[in-house]
């Protein structure tokens, strides 16, 4: 049975088969579904007006961006030196217009009287040539200041958009809402901030163009016979055009999937043969025509439905449609001229006067028109940038999905000691956007300093267990109890402090070594001693030391480096062989990106920054959380590393996760025995071996097969 989906937005939850509110438009292999506002339909321009109310929302955020930024340091003095340049700059096409008008009149009595007033001709021209000076020196310094704000903007909003990703919680970040939330304020490339700064100066900019260019249009026509006809006419054309090209702005509440099967596969398979980590399979497995043909298939069948969704909504939205408001626009930019030769016709005795200042009508007017229509498109893009804005604030205050609790803990350092107890009363627990209990009705009780081995097969609950107790998720039913407090009354930071955690889907950060053992501790700051000591504990040490660059040594390297473009093996102009290693060489370059470890080495770093605390004295730590730690090992590493741990573990309550009977369960306080999703056993070895059930069955089989 398909799934049904369903969206939630701040707005409320909407769902896709409601025909009644929501309208569904098909956009290439998209499938977009908008919401209905049922009281939008019967106001007139009520789209606009939602529009308009967004907008008026977004204007506080305006504010404060503009209050944030003149705190950076230098930035206020930049923002006033880049907003008089643009102001200055935009009352010059005025000035070069009037001097325009100045030179003309000057021709025009020279036409009538056969001279030329000289002094004025010198006055006039210095004053064009002065204009066009003063306009390179104004773009000079507003480049200039430019690029500080470019950086400094980028820099500031860099420290806010990181901030945004790194509070979140596991399921809030899990969310495909919030992700796109977060990667439309990032803005791509350029910074939505600074973007929005220049649409503000170039707004306002526009504003002083227009009234400047108003006044000289005003005095050029004044004494012109039709003139206001005129002024008035040369507005029709970029009306109509800006009603044809409006800024298309998204609002409402609305989602989009693909179904389309074809371009699902042509993403998949472009993603396979660009990463790399399918690189082994592709090549092992002779696969290499195989996709080839799969591709031109796939690509077949999309056509020309294909493309980046927001790529595709804009241009339905903006295509270009042949109507009648279309066909008029461009004939209607000659109407001025038109109408003013008709007059001219039925009034000649105005002709010799005009027919001089015609010209300076017409340019006059057609800059006048450009800026009119730059004007509109402007404000048309306003209403987006105020979007993106708000949304770039709103990032900030995205509600965490796991609460933070307010109970300090433990009330006394010292209680860790002898470990934490662990309870759970009933628990069940559905992933988000599961239909499916991964626990189902669980119930268990770990004493202070006992040892617990998790064991079960695959998917039956293990390492949800652990994630419940890191509050990573909270139950969907039922209630955890840590030293018999409610776990969601314990603040989050104490309760995390309180515990290590090796997770069996471990990563390792695109840092350096010493760093990702070193934040196994984020309190502490990096103490070289004490990482080694991890490392050492963590079998991780030995490899450590023989890489080039040791414990500084950076396993995925996060920043590329760059190569020319020339292809490796051919020949330049003068027959010199294209080969980088020379450069690299020099430049000590190496030439492979991430560090070739294998699985084992890698298992052994992480256990080692689980270990980052625990080797500390007054490490604060009272439960530690293992899941599957040794599945990388090998048999002498996993020995080593269980008995490291006991030395280590001294009081500390532990909970290991593993599929392995025997090496771990031997020792166990408490096993607890789990298939699909419940609590199937619960004793020790001993006791579940005499129960006969299905601990005893799969321990018995796991050791006849070691026997045989
Ligand atoms: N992020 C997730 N979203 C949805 N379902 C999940 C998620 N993680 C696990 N599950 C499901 O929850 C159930 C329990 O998974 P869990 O990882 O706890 O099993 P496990 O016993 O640790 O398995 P394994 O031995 O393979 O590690 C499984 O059915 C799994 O498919």
């Amino acid at each position: 049975m398909r799934r049904r989906r369903q969206w939630t937005s701040s707005k409320g939850t909407f769902n896709p088969d409601d025909e009644q509110r929501v309208k569904h438009t098909k956009i290439g292999v998209w499938d977009l579904y908008e919401e209905i506002t049922p009281e939008l339909k019967n106001v007139p321009g009520g789209a606009k007006l939602e529009q308009l109310n967004e907008m008026k929302q977004s204007i506080p955020y305006i504010w404060r961006m503009l209050q944030d930024l003149s705190g950076l340091k230098s930035c206020w003095l930049a923002l006033a030196l880049y907003v008089a340049c643009t102001v200055v700059l935009s009352l010059l096409p005025a000035v070069a217009l009037w001097y325009s008008g100045q030179m003309l009149r000057i021709v025009e009595s020279a036409v009538e009287t056969r001279t030329v007033d000289t002094t004025v001709l010198t006055r006039v021209a210095v004053g064009r040539m002065t204009v066009a000076v003063v306009k390179r020196l104004l773009n000079h310094v507003k480049s200039r200041t430019m690029t500080l704000l470019d950086q400094r903007i980028k820099a500031h909003y860099s420290g806010h958009i990181f901030e945004a990703y790194a509070r979140l919680d596991l399921p809030t970040f899990e969310d495909p809402i919030v992700r796109r939330q977060l990667e439309a304020a990032e803005g791509g490339r350029s910074s939505v901030a600074w973007d929005t700064v220049q649409m503000l100066a170039n707004t306002f900019s526009h504003v002083i163009q227009l009234v400047s260019q108003v006044s000289v249009l005003l005095s050029v026509l004044r004494g012109q016979r039709d003139g206001t006809l005129i002024a008035l006419l040369s507005f029709i054309s970029p009306v109509f055009q800006w009603m044809r090209f409006q800024q298309f702005v998204s609002h409402g509440v609305w989602a989009a999937t693909c179904r389309n099967n074809s371009y699902m596969r042509l993403q998949g398979l472009k993603r396979m043969v660009t990463s790399p980590i399918h690189r082994k399979e592709i090549v092992a497995g002779n696969l290499f025509q195989r996709l080839l043909n799969e591709f031109y298939v796939a690509q077949e069948a999309v056509g020309d439905d294909g493309g980046d969704f927001h790529e595709l909504r804009r241009k339905y939205y903006l295509r270009d449609r042949l109507t009648s408001l279309s066909l008029l626009s461009d004939p209607l930019k000659e109407i001025p001229q038109i109408v003013f030769a008709l007059r001219a016709v039925q009034y000649p005795a105005s002709i010799p006067i005009t027919l001089a200042s015609l010209n300076l009508i017409q340019s006059t007017v057609s800059s006048f028109s450009h800026s009119l229509l730059q004007f509109f498109d402007q404000f048309g893009s306003v209403a987006v940038h105020l979007d993106s804005i708000r949304k770039l604030y709103e990032i900030k205050n995205i509600r965490l999905k796991v609460q933070d609790g307010r109970e300090t803990y433990p009330e006394n350092e010292q209680d860790l000691r002898s470990g934490i107890s662990v309870e759970f009363r009933r628990v069940s627990f559905k992933y988000p956007g599961s239909d499916a209990y991964a626990l189902n009705d669980v119930s268990f009780k770990i004493e202070r300093g006992q040892l617990c081995v998790i064991v079960g097969v695959n998917g039956s609950g293990k390492s949800t267990i652990l994630k419940l107790l890191i509050r990573l998720y909270d139950p969907t039913e039922g209630k955890i109890l840590i030293d018999g407090r409610d776990i969601k009354a314990l603040k989050l930071k104490d309760l995390r402090h309180a515990v290590a955690v090796l997770f069996q889907d471990y990563s390792h950060f695109p840092l350096s070594i010493k760093e990702n053992i070193g934040l196994g501790d984020p309190y502490a700051p990096y103490d070289d001693e004490r990482i080694e000591r991890a490392a050492e504990a963590g079998g991780a040490y030995d490899f450590v030391k023989k890489l080039p660059d040791g414990f500084d040594e950076y396993l995925d390297r996060p920043v590329s480096d760059y190569y020319s473009s020339l292809p490796e093996g051919t020949t330049s102009l003068f027959g010199r062989s294209v080969d980088h290693s020379r450069v690299r060489r020099m430049g000590n370059m190496s030439v492979a990106e991430s560090s070739q470890l294998s699985g084992g080495q890698m298992q052994r770093l992480a256990v080692s920054r689980t270990f980052m605390r625990s080797v500390a004295d007054d490490s604060g730590v009272g439960l530690l959380l293992f899941d599957e730690p040794s599945a990388s090992l090998d048999p002498q590493a996993e020995y080593d590393l269980f008995e490291r741990l006991r030395a280590l573990r001294g009081n500390k309550t532990m909970i290991f996760s593993s599929h392995r009977f025997g090496s771990l369960t031997r020792y166990a306080d408490v096993i607890l025995y789990m298939r699909d999703s419940v609590m199937d056993e619960i004793g020790t070895h001993e006791s579940l071996l005499k129960k006969g059930g299905g601990y005893a069955n799969v321990y018995n089989l796991q050791a006849r097969a070691f026997l045989s």
